[in-house]
């Protein structure tokens, strides 16, 4: 049997393109996009509104593509992951943050990561493959709080910068009238910053933007983050200030604050040279503990000094809470499980 195509994901021009093909009334691209973005249908039989002849025509080659979670964990604070499992085997993570009157999804853009961060379980993972638009988009159709989600954020496995195309496909499908209908300032896409993809995110996307920055020093963050070599922060920087953040779009930087590393107040210093008249402010991120990775997170003393030293000199700061901690809370920490365990079943198997 042939594989068929998924609509989920699908621009209303390529469901235009699709029924021109197909030889069915233009009108049925705007059809097909209301089940799929507004009504959220499984199947092509729930399509009611079109004649049984084109859902027909439809089913031969293509299908929602809607797939279910196959696995979740539960933390005692609310915090839920969940496992996907892509037609071709890959596991990816998506995680449900409630919060008060906020329901966030932490969604993937890639099976693994080619940018090798040193703090990173999915960057140690090495890269995979990257999700198509309906892979992306199905985590936040198929979960089971999909209905009350108030944020979506791209800060799951993967570089989204590095699969771009896709990524800006799912974000014309979360925002268009014809989609999802989400103002922009629901979604945030958090990227390590690559040179191509931040211009062409700033001109084509109008989402929140989220720089992992984790050191002030280009040395240190190369050190943290080989992305540095190909990009330096300070010409990043540079480029982001040519844009507006004043007004709907919010600019914010990750800074993951490690012992002995770079949590000293000499770093919050360096921090607010490099961001002075910058429209930003910083989340400082607790470390996730990996394991064979010689890092630890600061306390909370210091983060909390760290902090009120940056905002007391212009950049507002926020410590982040810390979720799902008794869940494999660092991303990549269940997919990794989840290969492993499959990988030492199939050893069994073969001995
Ligand atoms: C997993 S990344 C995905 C998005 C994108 N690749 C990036 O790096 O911004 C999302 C955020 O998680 C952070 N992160 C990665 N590993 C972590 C860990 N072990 N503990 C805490 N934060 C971590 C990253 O630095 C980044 O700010
Ligand atoms: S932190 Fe982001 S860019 Fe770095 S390895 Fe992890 S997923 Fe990739």
């Amino acid at each position: 049997m042939t594989k068929k195509t998924p609509l989920l994901g699908k621009t209303l021009g390529e469901l235009k393109a699709i029924v021109q093909d197909l030889g069915m009334p233009k009108f049925t691209a705007g059809q097909i996009a209301s089940w799929l973005y507004d009504k959220k249908v499984s199947s092509i039989e729930e399509m009611t509104n079109l004649s049984l002849k084109n859902r027909e025509r439809l089913m031969e080659n293509y299908e929602v593509g809607a797939s279910a979670p196959v696995h979740e964990m539960r933390s005692v604070d609310g915090t839920v992951k969940y496992l996907f499992c892509t037609p071709e085997g890959d596991y990816i993570e998506s995680v449900y943050i409630p919060d008060d009157d906020r329901a966030t999804l932490c969604v993937s853009s890639q099976v693994g990561c080619k940018m090798n961060c040193k703090f990173c379980m999915t960057g140690k993972q090495g890269y995979t493959t990257s999700l198509t638009a309906a892979q992306i988009l199905n985590q936040i159709y198929s979960v089971p709080e999909r209905d009350t989600l108030t944020n979506v954020v791209f800060m799951g496995m993967g570089e989204p910068f590095d699969n771009l195309d896709e990524v800006l496909r799912a974000l014309e499908i979360l925002t268009a009238d014809y989609g999802y209908k989400w103002s922009p300032k629901r979604i945030t896409v958090s990227t390590v910053g690559l040179r191509k993809g931040l211009e062409r995110f700033l001109e084509e996307s109008d989402c929140h933007l989220a720089i992992s920055l984790h050191s002030p020093f280009p040395s240190q963050r190369r050190e943290l983050m080989p992305a540095e070599k190909a990009f330096s922060i300070t010409e990043m920087v540079e480029i982001l200030r040519r844009y507006d953040f004043s007004k709907q779009r919010r600019l914010s930087f990750e800074y993951i604050v490690f012992k002995g590393v770079n949590d000293s107040l000499i770093y919050a210093k360096e921090l607010v040279k490099l961001l002075r008249g910058l429209d930003c402010r910083m989340n400082l991120i607790r470390f996730h503990a990996i394991p064979n990775v010689d890092l630890e997170g600061t306390d909370m003393e210091s983060m909390i000094a760290f902090r009120d030293y940056l905002t007391q000199h212009g950049l507002f700061a926020t410590i982040r809470a810390s979720r799902g901690e008794d869940i494999f809370a660092a991303c990549g920490m269940l997919s990794t499980a989840q290969q492993q365990a499959e990988k030492k079943e199939k050893e069994s198997e073969t001995f």
